[in-house]
């Protein structure tokens, strides 16, 4: 079966999926595009899928009955509809991190795919399916002991104006917040943020950089550095320090280059580049799952999980307080991971 997708928010990750189902993978193809600003959509089908029919409004795309999964690719806080659409429509449904933007909001989400009673919802969590963190996990969960401490560093370039204090943790963060808990098998019970002094390369809404410190249930104590304008490239660390040994996420693969009297190795400066496979794995896993009629991977709950962890994190910035994190009871739905 191919599976006839929809894609909602054809801006730089919308566009990049589109290309991605079209070129790269196969079992699916996407037949329908829609974006607040029609001439995205436009632009996109025009550069990659002529075929593709433009819808003006995303419900309507959710709806029709030549789309049988959908991708929402839009800003973050319109994501929520559109999720809840496609679970009452019963179609299986890709959403691009954040879930929703507040735990409110993915919290409904939860409840709604629990009533239809089946898993029809994948969020883009795709550090999970990259090489690094697999083989990190392998040797996480045989190697290296108990967990004891996580020290971790999420350094991007430079970001836009547009980039204020709180999207550290729901734009930027919200990538270890995911990764961590998958890693370690285990939950959040309190979040602080602290702020060093503040770089001379941010601007006026962003303090950066910033010191997230997270407790886990079993003891595990995490600092994650979210650093935005670091300049230097785009640098993804991740350490984990257990009771027989230590372990590193691996580096990008990079040629080391002699010369000029200097051992060198390129880094990465461009968040697309540094996860590209795994963007392909993600969705091959959502289009073999949709053939099927139904979702596998980062499910609702994790997003859940995730949306409740940043909310505690946006309100520990603001407080300077360590901010306790308490998870409900998590639905059976969810017991497969
Ligand atoms: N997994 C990752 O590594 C990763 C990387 C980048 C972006 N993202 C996520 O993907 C989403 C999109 O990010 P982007 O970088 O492509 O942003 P973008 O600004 O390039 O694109 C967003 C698009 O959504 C459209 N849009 C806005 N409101 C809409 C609405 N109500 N209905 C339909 N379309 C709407 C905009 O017109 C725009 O074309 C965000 O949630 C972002 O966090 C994830
Ligand atoms: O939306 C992007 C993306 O999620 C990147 O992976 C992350 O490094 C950036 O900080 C964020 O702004």
């Amino acid at each position: 079966m191919t599976v006839r997708i929809g894609v909602i928010g054809t801006g730089m990750i919308g566009r990049d999926h589109t290309r991605r189902i079209q070129q790269v993978l196969s079992g699916a193809r996407v037949v329908a595009l829609s974006d607040y600003d029609p001439a995205a959509a436009r632009a996109v089908q025009a550069g990659l899928v002529p075929e593709a029919q433009v819808f003006e409004r995303s419900e309507d795309l959710v709806a029709s009955d030549q789309v049988d999964a959908v991708l929402v690719c839009s800003t973050g806080a319109t994501h929520e509809p559109y999720v809840l659409a496609a679970i009452a429509a019963g179609k299986p449904v890709f959403c691009e991190k954040p879930l929703a933007t507040t735990a409110a909001g993915a919290d409904r989400i939860v409840r709604a795919e629990v009533d239809f009673g089946k898993r029809l919802v994948q969020v883009g969590f795709m550090r999970r399916y990259d090489a690094g963190y697999r083989m990190l996990k392998q040797v996480v969960d045989t190697e290296i002991g108990a967990p004891l401490m996580v020290h971790a560093a999420h350094r991007n370039q430079s970001v836009p104006e547009s980039y204020a204090t709180p999207m550290a943790i729901h734009d930027t963060l919200i990538h270890e917040i995911d990764v961590l808990r998958w890693l370690l098998d285990d939950d959040y019970v309190s979040a602080q943020v602290v702020f060093p002094r503040r770089t001379r390369h941010s601007h006026a809404g962003l303090a950066d950089p910033q010191l997230v410190l997270l407790e886990t249930k079993k003891g595990v104590r995490i600092d994650v550095e979210i650093f935005v304008n670091c300049r230097y490239g785009y640098d993804i660390q991740c350490q984990i320090v257990g009771e027989e040994g230590l372990a590193n996420l691996p580096e990008p693969m990079a040629i080391t280059l002699r010369k000029d009297a200097r051992l060198q190795n390129a880094l990465l400066v461009d968040w697309k580049e540094r996860f590209i496979d795994s963007y392909d794995v993600e969705l091959a896993d959502f289009i073999a799952a949709a053939a099927r009629g139904t979702a596998v991977g980062p499910s609702s709950w994790d997003g859940y999980v995730a949306a409740i962890t940043s909310d505690a994190c946006v309100e520990a910035q603001e407080s300077g307080k360590i901010v306790p994190i308490s998870l409900p009871k998590r639905p059976a739905l969810y017991d497969q991971g």
